[in-house]
């Protein structure tokens, strides 16, 4: 029988996960469970439909299923209160919670089975999260392939070393956010500049998108691709002196570095 796939914590992300895990050809190749503390949440999102709402937490953990967890850091004490000692060696632990290390899942568990750390972000409900993810040396192939197929399902994934798990966290797992906020922002310039909101919303957002996907399809550095924009004397070197100016570039270096130490601390003021 196909491991089932477990998702805690029905938010903002679990939400999400399970929306794009639906999406996707896994939903016809393992069972899709989902449990959070508030039953009726499964019922505000009409594609959860087909997904079984787990009613006792305890119950899980057997036949080598894989329980998803996305629940907030802090509350991981109390979801593992539930699940110490209960979960067989032979299921896989996948855990999104930022911060928050390999090695203090398996502790608060008490579970010495496979443990996958990952970081997506939330573009996983469209089946275009960017995720990298680390694994426990328990991490048997097949249990690190299915985490690959979860993610994968979802958008793109990568494995690396734990190590740089927080600095993922900070730059692609809070990044959406950055992004809407660069939308927003390009939106109201636009507003300011005369054009109606939704025209000025659909440019910027067709503007982001379409700026992301020629990187991604070219391959180029983005430096290339910004001065095929940059006529001389014309008007985009205008604006990239103003953002030169106002220090664009430091302020999202220091975004990214400030999210990874919030990261880090997560991790250690457990
Ligand atoms: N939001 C994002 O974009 C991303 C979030 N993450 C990570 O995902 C995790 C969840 O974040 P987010 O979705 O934003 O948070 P949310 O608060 O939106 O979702 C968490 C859900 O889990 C529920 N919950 C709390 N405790 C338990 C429990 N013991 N068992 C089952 N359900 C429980 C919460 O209920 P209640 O509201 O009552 O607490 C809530 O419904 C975090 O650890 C975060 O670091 C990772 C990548 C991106
Ligand atoms: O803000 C947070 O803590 C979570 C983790 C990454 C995105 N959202």
């Amino acid at each position: 029988m196909a491991k089932a796939l477990t998702v805690i914590g029905l938010g903002n992300m679990g939400g999400s996960m399970v929306k794009g895990l639906l999406k996707s050809p896994l939903k016809d190749q393992h069972p899709l469970k989902v449990f959070d503390l508030h039953p009726d949440i499964k019922d505000q999102f009409a594609e959860m439909e087909t997904c079984q709402g787990v009613e006792d937490l305890s119950l899980l953990g057997k036949d080598g299923e894989c329980l998803i967890f996305c629940v907030k850091p802090h509350d991981l004490k109390s979801l593992a209160e539930t699940l110490r000692g209960k979960i067989d060696p032979d299921c896989l632990v996948l855990s999104i919670l930022a911060g928050v290390r390999i090695e203090t899942i398996q502790e608060e568990l008490d579970f010495q089975g496979g443990v996958v750390r990952a970081m997506p972000n939330i573009a996983a409900t469209i089946g275009e999260a960017a995720t990298a993810m680390c694994c426990n040396a328990n991490c048997s192939k097949d249990q690190k392939e299915l985490a690959e197929r979860v993610f994968q399902a979802v958008g793109e994934a990568y494995w690396t070393k734990e190590s740089l798990m927080d600095t993922v966290t900070g730059l692609s797992g809070s990044g959406p956010a950055y992004i809407y906020m660069v939308i927003e922002a390009l939106t109201d310039g636009g507003v300011k500049m005369g054009l109606p909101r939704s025209l000025s919303q659909n440019l910027a957002t067709q503007t982001v998108l379409g700026a992301a996907a020629l990187v991604k399809h070219t391959g180029q550095h983005p430096a290339i691709l910004k001065d095929q924009v940059t006529t001389p004397a014309g008007t985009t070197i205008s604006a990239l002196h103003e953002l030169e100016e106002r220090g664009l570039r430091s302020m999202f270096v220091s975004a990214v570095e400030k999210a990874t130490d919030r990261s880090r601390f997560l991790g250690e003021s457990r």
